[in-house]
């Protein structure tokens, strides 16, 4: 008995299997979703797919349990042309902007559940938010948290509208904390490491304190003073990454800002 046995009898699709629908995928297929359970819609299907097991653009089922929606939003008014009229399919989208509206102009008796997962799904290490519109039962928002829970942690909202400021936040997040780790190892550099373990450093850095920030009871503005000797190195450091005028705190609000707003335009329809 696994938590897809719904899903392996009735099939999932999955259209647009790139970056995070192939992360999600990856995460799906490691928890007993099994292959031939899965139709996926993809014209360029990378070749790491090609010779797993799936339905590669074939037919969809007649009543599939789950059609996940996972194209570019620019896309989507076209990948939602393609899709066939649903009978009692939960709807999932994790496409940025787009909202639940648009997708009730497609299918108006559908229950859909807006996700925004992240690319650390792939090694089951996501955070999912999710919130469903009016027809989606506790049911479905329990299947749709399964998927979801397959890869990574989930959290529900209260209001569609927080969902562009957790994409700005932990969706396209990960990008910036990879950025982080190019920026301190090309800080290393500059204090005269080699490329190589600056980068070593940095990357392990980020991912022990991240690995430390979930396993510890402490918040993170204690584990931080936990490094923090007064007078000492980091004191230094955190003097400079922490000034209010030109430190990390104003550069992180407006760049989660950026993102947010740019969640909202493409929800707007602008591309
Ligand atoms: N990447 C991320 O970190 C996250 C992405 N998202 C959301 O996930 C969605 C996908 O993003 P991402 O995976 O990065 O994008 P990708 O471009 O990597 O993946 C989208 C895939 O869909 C394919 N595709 C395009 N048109 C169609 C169509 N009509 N039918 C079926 N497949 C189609 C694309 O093919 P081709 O390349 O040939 O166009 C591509 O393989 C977006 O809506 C994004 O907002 C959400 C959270 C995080
Ligand atoms: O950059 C994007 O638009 C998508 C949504 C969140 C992460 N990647």
């Amino acid at each position: 008995m696994s938590d897809f046995d719904d899903i392996n009898t009735r099939g999932l699709v999955l259209v647009g299997c790139g970056r995070m629908g192939g992360a999600m995928l990856k995460g799906w297929l490691a928890r007993g979703l099994e292959p031939g359970a899965v139709t996926v819609i993809d014209p360029r299907l990378a070749p790491e797919w090609q010779d797993k097991g799936l339905r590669v653009n074939a037919e969809l089922p007649e009543n599939p349990a789950v059609l996940v929606l996972a194209v570019k939003p620019q896309m989507m008014a076209e990948a939602l042309g393609e899709v066939p009229v649903l009978i009692d399919t939960l709807v999932v989208s994790v496409a940025a902007g787009t909202t639940i509206a648009t997708f009730q102009n497609s299918f108006p008796t559908a229950p859909i559940v807006r996700v925004m997962p992240n690319t650390p799904a792939a090694i089951g290490k996501g955070i999912s938010a999710m919130i469903g519109n009016d027809k989606t039962s506790a049911a479905h928002l329990d299947l749709a948290e399964t998927l979801m829970r397959a890869v990574g942690r989930v959290v529900r909202l209260d209001s569609e509208d927080q969902m562009d400021a957790v994409t700005g936040l932990s969706g396209s997040g990960p990008a910036y904390v990879f950025h982080m780790i190019e920026a301190m190892a090309k800080a290393g550099e500059a204090q005269g490491l080699s490329a190589d373990l600056a980068l070593e450093l940095a990357r392990m850095t980020v991912a022990g304190a991240g690995a430390l920030a979930i396993d510890a009871d402490e918040d993170p503005a204690v584990l931080r003073q936990n490094v923090t000797s007064p007078g000492g190195t980091t004191a230094a450091g955190l003097s400079v990454l922490m000034d209010a005028d030109a430190g990390l705190p104003p550069l992180m609000a407006r760049t989660v800002a950026a993102a947010t707003e740019r969640g909202r335009e493409l929800g707007k329809g602008n591309a």
